[in-house]
């Protein structure tokens, strides 16, 4: 396994920031001239110093030695409190660094790979208009209903897709509903669920069950229907809505159940399982099955449970009316509700092309029969949205966020941004990684405050390896934030509609289009504007063509722009950046404070050996996620491509561990004869695993859920062989009496 360019130094004084700054600050007059005439970009050049395994041996002190020391700080607040290890560290803004007699640093910009020109295709991308002419009046809706529109949710105008749904639903059909994220598709499904219950010639009673079933992917998805449900419901207090979702005490949802849910929203798996072991459940009076986000819903990780659902409703239910919504209904989707709707209308707000014609009407409508082909490939992607890519090598992803964190949250008030990783792991080991080096302790802020115009950074996560309690915590305290940095898995991509969130970042790239739409499209809501950046390794360029393909257009923010934030002084208060003032935003002041940065992640990962395995485990859990993309896009992410070493780096792992890629290669000689087929059922069984493991029901005991989840997840490739389930909506077609999706 290659070993990353570990360089030592020796030193006594001044501290290892300060170190790191000597030593990176040396004229390097070759390296100009070379620099000049290279191909290669300037930031990839390489630093003189001597290669680290000629001076290591003499300087070399143990790890854990060279950590700073110091009173470990108590995290502020229930959401930054971590079970990840927390040993006393280096870091922290604010936090001493004068005990370090010795620190092990890096070349961070040796040996890293060409950063190629991005030679990006301009496409035009699909456009919605948002909102449309008319008002919840045209409707004829039951006047309290609009009332409650117009003074709880503070609403007049329509969209465009609840302009052109709530009539087509009202009417009894089926539909297919697709419009782009943010622009109203929850109350275009909620109003006529809610105008046709409360118009019902027999009044509603609490006792006959549900009416409506609405089926989310999560659990805070559950949360935010319910909620426009509960307000809808205002002035029809006879109608009650309830959830399901799990993390919640079965018992007391048995409970409720037992008491009447008139609609009830549900993330498949509890349902299931109530379905499964609940006396109280039926369905013997369902007129609705709404499956919000139904292409997730349809797609490898809930299609069981989907199948088990729509045959106990098949089974007991009256004729119903189906509705299936997304900002990405995608061929298959499509295909499917084809054959399994009963006569639907596909209303599609989109239009093609940069200009938006027919600004009267609320964009081009298409209430048509479901469509299928390269139109359902490209997504609408909101007008206000600003798509971003930068292209970082291995080595430099963790610093090149980190200052992008600083220049988007530290200097500008009111910044929300979210930041997705591939897995639970990543989350918990950058969140508490950040919480432990990048905040200042409370002494540190009390002796020396932020400099004007700096802001305090603020860090949450949220992934399906939490608690229900902390999860629902977390959501509520981001929605509520002014501003904040919210860590997080997919569980937050698909729907949920955080307010002012104005930056997404895509740590990784996702592992399909549409995955890339829900993220981005947690921001640039209903009209608003918002920002958007993809962090991708050189070798993940081509990933910009892909979404090309599907009519995605973004735009590149160099790295060296990201990473010149670090040559302001007061960009990290209280670190020791060294005597010297760096030449301001010189490529060689630039690269002295991502070292300095990255030896404080490293000093704090190497500060003993329980946080150095768990940067391990974390580095382990983004090379399974790797393993996981489609077949499609192995071309541009494949494990092979990747070099551990650099890798590691931002783990703030100094070398390789030695074992990692070594599990994968094992596993890949234990081939069985067709190694075509397993290859294809391998990366689709550990993608449906990972969903499985995000999207969990939550029936799983308490206790430590991250653990447990690492554990299955590291279990996942085990079972890679173990044969898929058979596709739930086939055999549930076949089985179903009248219709189904
Ligand atoms: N007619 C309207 N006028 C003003 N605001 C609205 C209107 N309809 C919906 N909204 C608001 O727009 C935001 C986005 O709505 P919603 O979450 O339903 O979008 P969505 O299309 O379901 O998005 P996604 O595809 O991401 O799930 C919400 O805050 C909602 O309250």
């Amino acid at each position: 396994m290659a070993v990353t360019d570990g360089l030592l130094l020796h030193l006594s004084e001044p501290p290892a920031a300060a170190a790191a700054f000597r030593t990176f600050s040396r004229p390097r007059v070759a390296q100009a001239k070379r620099q000049a005439q290279a191909t290669k970009r300037k930031y990839q050049a390489s630093s003189a110093v001597p290669p680290a395994k000629r001076r290591s041996r003499a300087t070399s002190l143990p790890a854990k030695k060279t950590a700073a020391g110091g009173p470990r700080r108590a995290p502020a607040g229930r959401a930054q409190t971590v079970s990840s290890p927390r040993k006393s560290a280096a870091g922290g803004r604010g936090r001493n660094q004068e005990q370090k007699p010795c620190v092990k640093t890096s070349s961070l910009f040796k040996n890293n790979p060409e950063i190629p020109e991005l030679h990006r295709p301009v496409v035009h991308q699909v456009q919605e208009k948002v909102f449309s002419s008319g008002t919840f009046h045209d409707l004829g809706l039951h006047p309290h209903l609009v009332s409650t529109i117009n003074t709880v949710l503070n609403m007049f105008t329509m969209t465009s897709v609840q302009m052109h749904s709530i009539p087509a639903l009202l009417e009894g059909k089926d539909a297919l509903v697709r419009s782009q994220t943010g622009s109203g598709k929850t109350l275009a499904y909620c109003i006529p669920v809610v105008q046709s219950l409360q118009a019902m010639k027999t009044k509603i009673q609490r006792s006959d069950g549900p009416y409506a079933l609405v089926l989310v992917p999560t659990r805070e998805l559950v949360l935010q229907s319910f909620d426009t449900f509960q307000k809808l419901l205002k002035p029809f207090t006879w109608i009650v809505p309830g959830v399901l979702m799990g993390g919640e005490k079965r018992k007391s949802e048995k409970a409720r159940l037992r008491k009447g849910i008139n609609i009830l929203i549900s993330t498949p798996g509890r349902l299931v399982d109530h379905i499964k072991s609940t006396k109280n459940i039926h369905f013997s009076r369902i007129q609705w099955l709404i499956l919000d986000e139904a292409d997730r819903l349809l797609d490898l990780g809930f299609e069981k449970d989907i199948t088990a659902i729509l045959n106990a409703v098949n089974a007991e239910g009256p004729e119903r009316q189906n509705v299936l919504l997304s900002a990405t209904l995608t061929d298959g989707v499509a295909r499917l509700a084809d054959v399994s709707l009963n006569n639907p209308v596909s209303i599609s707000v989109a239009e093609e092309g940069p200009a938006l014609s027919n600004p009267e009407g609320g964009g081009a409508l298409d209430v048509s029969a479901p469509q299928t082909g390269d139109k359902l490939d490209s997504f609408a992607i909101p007008e206000g949205l600003d798509q971003y890519v930068t292209l970082v090598p291995s080595k430099l992803r963790l610093v090149s966020l980190v200052a992008f964190i600083l220049q988007k949250c530290a200097f500008a008030e009111d910044q929300k941004m979210i930041i997705f990783f591939p897995s639970c792991e990543l989350v918990e080991f950058y969140y508490t990684l950040f919480v432990q080096t990048l905040l200042p302790r409370p002494e540190a802020l009390a002796a020396a405050p932020l400099p004007p115009g700096s802001t305090q950074l603020k860090f949450l996560r949220l992934h399906g390896g939490l608690e229900q309690e902390e999860r629902v915590a977390v959501f509520q305290e981001f929605s509520l934030s002014q501003a904040g940095i919210l860590l997080c898995t997919d569980v937050a991509a698909r729907g949920l509609d955080l307010p002012q969130v104005t930056w997404i970042v895509q740590y990784n790239a996702p592992s399909s289009p549409a995955e890339y739409v829900h993220r981005v499209g947690r921001t640039a809501r209903i009209g608003c504007r918002g920002s958007s950046l993809l962090i991708l390794a050189p070798s993940e360029a081509e990933y910009v063509n892909s979404l090309a393909s599907h009519k995605i257009n973004v735009s590149e923010i160099k790295m060296e722009d990201i990473l010149s934030v670090l040559t302001r002084d007061d960009c990290f208060p209280g670190r020791q950046w060294g005597k010297q003032k760096p030449r301001a935003c010189s490529p060689q002041g630039i690269r002295e404070r991502a070292t300095v940065l990255q030896t404080v992640f490293e000093d704090y990962v190497h500060s003993s050996e329980e946080t150095v395995s768990w940067a391990k485990k974390a580095l382990q859990s983004f090379i399974r996620a790797y393993t996981t993309y489609p077949r499609e896009l192995k071309h541009i992410f494949h494990v092979r491509l990747l070099h551990l070493g650099h890798v590691a780096k931002s783990f703030g792992l100094r070398d390789a561990p030695q074992n990692l890629g070594v599990s994968a290669v094992k596993k890949k000689k234990a081939t069985p004869k067709r190694p075509d087929l397993r290859k294809k059922m391998q990366s689709k069984q550990r993608l449906a695993e990972v969903l499985r493991s995000e999207y969990a029901s939550g029936m799983e005991a308490g206790g430590a859920k991250v653990a447990k989840q690492s554990q299955q997840a590291g279990q996942a490739a085990g079972q890679a062989a173990r044969p898929r389930p058979e596709p739930g909506l086939g055999r549930g077609r076949k089985q179903k009496k009248k219709r189904s999706p």
